[in-house]
């Protein structure tokens, strides 16, 4: 007898207990996956999905570093190598103080299929640290880097493993990890993505997670032959994704009311222009302040401490925050003001009983794994464009990132089409993404 995905999720359960995070997004995957398989006779007997959810390899390490004040302090780093079936392994580093081990292989997991869902040939990994960049000073936050990358050195490579930024992790971090690399492999390569243009980044990296969100929302919309032009758009989070998924929404004619940080969310009811943004980008990325400072910039907004911005009434909501960050409660909100549509610019930012609830009502899901893939996809353009020693400009690389997200968005389509022509791209983007995984999986035996 077959094992059933009540079956297959108790034993990934059991062997990785207290990691619910991985466990969701396993589940929501496996649940897509599990009855393709079923269907697909090629696929059986193989143990495809019992090997992807087995990270390839995991790689922990202590990393000590002197703080400003001479003490030494200590965090754990990590890269979680998940799945090289495609390509080599790739995906971000983030610093957080809640990174754990089960963040990151929810995070990886992700990854492989959203990596396959690009087109172009990236395996999945991920990794970071506890380290929270927070109120660090930049020497501190330099040494930090120096030393983690010491030991992530010998495990990552331009042809091996090509980390890239998330959470906590922008061009600042990554020029430090940058230059570390660089003086222990006296080699000058593109084993990082996200670097500044001055030493081998791509235009339109920074913008590409956020404007790719904002395209992939835009397909969803078209196929109901709307747009977002002139809707209310919702966002959380103020880092970059939140920016650049709000300056795409603001040049498309949409009206951007909120951003956030994990200390509340701001409320503009005349609408974020691009003068606001750019204050807001200032604020963020340059004087690393708060949200509630737009208040004092533009008094006529308000600032909700300690609350999600998913309560103010909009036509799009883009959480670009974090994981589970939309829940219930805030699915419930959203269906009953009108919501048409979610793109999620963050990874998994909506629980399970959201989820649901989101789909019940029969809300345009763009799921994180299509909508946000936008920002690997440059960085897998950035390695294209070290490899060769050129440089493409912004306008070549936007269109790139225009058609890489119209063909996610086709491929959903095509897996994700219901018998009563409905699009469930939850389905699209986990069954596109498994299958060339898989494909190759197959074709490369055991391993
Ligand atoms: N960067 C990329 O290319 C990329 C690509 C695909 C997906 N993503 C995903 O997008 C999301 C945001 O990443 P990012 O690169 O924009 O990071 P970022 O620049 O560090 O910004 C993160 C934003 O989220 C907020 N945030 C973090 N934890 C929160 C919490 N628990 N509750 C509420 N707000 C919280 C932060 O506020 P505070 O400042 O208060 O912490 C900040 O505003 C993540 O899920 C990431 O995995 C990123
Ligand atoms: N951290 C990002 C970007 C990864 C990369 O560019 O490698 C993600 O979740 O997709």
């Amino acid at each position: 007898m077959r094992q059933t995905l009540q079956d297959f999720l108790k034993e990934v359960e059991n062997k990785n207990p207290n990691q619910p995070e991985f466990l969701q997004a396993v589940s929501e995957a496996a649940e897509n996956i599990f009855p393709f398989i079923e269907e697909n006779k090629k696929y059986q007997n193989q143990a495809i999905l019992e090997r992807m959810v087995e990270a390839e390899r995991i790689i922990i390490f202590r990393v000590a570093w002197t703080d400003d004040s001479g003490a030494i302090r200590v965090n754990r780093g990590y890269r979680v190598q998940m799945n090289s079936a495609i390509g080599p392994y790739k995906g971000g580093l983030r610093f957080h103080p809640t990174v754990n081990l089960n963040i990151l292989k929810f995070l990886a997991f992700e990854q492989v299929l959203k990596n396959s869902l690009t087109t172009l040939a990236l395996g999945g990994a991920k990794g970071g640290s506890d380290f929270n960049p927070k109120g660090k000073s930049d020497a501190e936050v330099m040494r930090f880097c120096q030393n983690f990358m010491t030991e992530l050195a010998k495990h990552i490579g331009a042809q091996t493993d090509i980390p890239a930024g998330d959470i906590g992790v922008g061009n600042r971090e990554i020029g430090y990890l940058f230059g570390q690399y660089k003086k222990l492999q006296n080699n000058f390569t593109g084993v990082l993505t996200g670097k500044e243009i001055a030493y081998g980044g791509s235009l339109i990296r920074p913008e590409a997670t956020g404007y790719g969100t904002v395209y992939f929302v835009e397909h969803m919309l078209q196929g109901q032959n709307k747009s977002i032009k002139g809707k209310q758009v919702c966002i959380s989070g103020s880092g970059n994704v939140a920016q650049y998924a709000a300056e795409k929404a603001i040049e498309y004619g949409a009206k951007v009311i909120t951003l956030s940080d994990s200390s509340g969310y701001i409320h503009d009811k005349e609408g974020i222009d691009q003068e606001k943004l750019d204050y807001v980008k200032e604020l963020k990325n340059g004087k690393r302040g708060r949200i509630k400072s737009y208040v004092e910039e533009y008094p006529h907004a308000v600032y909700h401490a300690n609350k999600a911005p998913w309560e103010e009434k909009c036509e799009v909501a883009l959480p670009c925050a974090t994981e589970n960050e939309l829940n219930a409660t805030a699915a419930k909100t959203l269906v009953k003001n009108g919501c048409l549509a979610i793109g999620e610019g963050a990874n998994m930012p909506c629980t399970k009983d959201a989820v649901d609830i989101l789909q019940e009502a029969k809300i345009l899901y763009g799921i994180g794994k299509a909508a946000n893939a936008g920002g690997v996809a440059v960085s897998g353009l950035e390695m294209s464009q070290n490899a060769m020693g050129v440089r493409w400009s912004a306008e070549k690389v936007n269109e790139e990132l225009k058609k890489i997200m119209k063909e996610i968005h086709q491929a959903c389509v095509e897996y994700g089409t219901l018998e009563n022509g409905e699009i469930d791209y939850i389905k699209g983007a986990n069954i596109a993404g498994f299958k060339k995984v898989a494909d190759a999986m197959l074709a490369q035996g055991a391993v």
